[in-house]
């Protein structure tokens, strides 16, 4: 019996409950999955992705992460439910078998372990990570204002007590610097999607400027095909277009890199809900919010796919 079997895809986990959950489905999903340790974060916490791979070397790939900001459980709760529907689908699904005959997915469910068990230990709603350096009183950096691209810029905050602190650098943070270097290694990530909550918006570059990326009009063509997608599930509507335009100017984040960084196809969700609930949306929403996201996700995957 697999012990991913009596795991509840519709609740919200622990930390250890999540970490204990990505060995056993690599266990059991050997032929397809399997669990590689990028880096530690500034607590020592090992920093986990799960590649999925049919086999070939160094294909292109797609990167997925979750969790960038520790108080949005619905994002880790969707990445589990999604890394389960891919070994699923593979061999049933025509877009899932097609992708995965030709490139790899790689996986990162907790990109802030950290915070993540302080949301569980001691404060629900907090969103950094857990750093902290001498004489700084604060704790903490966000994680989508540490990268490089437009680092420091406006919509992000050089005060160590802010939600939106960059951090004294880019890539400061232990929790960026293991992708930088990871994508940055691997030399053929195709697409990247970061996928926040709450405000059910599908957004790509740029955030730190208004100025429009050079295949803008494929990117918000894509969007629309990937909402609709999305909406035809269960009728939630996501708005879209780019970051700065449609939300708000935001510097150092992770898809400016990613586009900056030669990854054409960058996307960062924003998932249930539009407020009511936000951040303590109800596990009841986890499934279907995951159902959802999965259309839009196989949406950005199949172009990336065929372009
Ligand atoms: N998830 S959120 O509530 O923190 N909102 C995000 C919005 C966001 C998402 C992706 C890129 C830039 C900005 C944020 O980092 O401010
Ligand atoms: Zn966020």
């Amino acid at each position: 019996e697999r012990s991913t079997s009596s795991f509840s895809y519709s609740s919200y986990h622990t930390l250890e409950e999540i970490y204990t959950w990505i060995d056993n489905f690599a266990t059991e999903h050997s032929d397809i999955a399997s669990k590689i340790r990028i880096g530690y974060s500034f607590e020592n916490r090992s920093i986990i992705v799960l590649k999925f791979s049919t086999g070939g070397s160094q294909r292109p790939a797609i990167w997925i992460d979750t969790g960038i900001h520790a108080r949005e459980w619905i994002t880790h709760a969707t990445g589990i439910w999604t890394a389960r529907k891919i070994v699923n689908e593979y061999g049933k699904d025509r877009i899932v078998t097609n992708v995965l005959n030709a490139m790899d997915i790689f996986m990162e469910i907790v990109s802030n372990p950290d915070g993540f068990a302080f949301t569980h230990s001691m404060n629900r709603l907090w969103r950094k990570n857990k750093s902290s350096r001498p004489g700084i009183f604060c704790i903490g950096v966000d994680l989508n204002r540490n990268w490089k691209s437009g680092f420091g810029g406006n919509g992000s905050n050089n005060n160590p007590c802010s939600e939106t602190y960059h951090g004294p650098s880019p890539q400061s943070e232990p929790e960026v610097a293991a992708i930088v270097d990871f994508i940055t290694a691997h030399g053929n990530i195709k697409a990247l999607i970061s996928i926040h909550s709450y405000s059910q918006m599908l957004m790509y570059p740029y955030g730190h400027t208004l100025e429009p990326v050079s295949n803008q009009e494929e990117l918000y063509s894509l969007a629309k095909d990937a909402v609709q997608a999305l909406y035809e599930v269960h009728g939630m509507e996501y708005i879209f277009g780019s970051i700065s335009t449609t939300l708000y100017v935001a510097s150092g984040i992770t898809v400016d890199w990613a586009y900056d960084s030669g990854i054409k196809y960058s996307f960062s969700f924003e998932l249930r809900d539009t407020g009511h609930y936000g951040f303590l949306l109800p596990a009841a929403q986890i499934v279907p919010t995951a159902q959802e996201t999965w259309l839009a996700i196989q949406t950005i995957m199949e172009h990336t796919l065929n372009h």
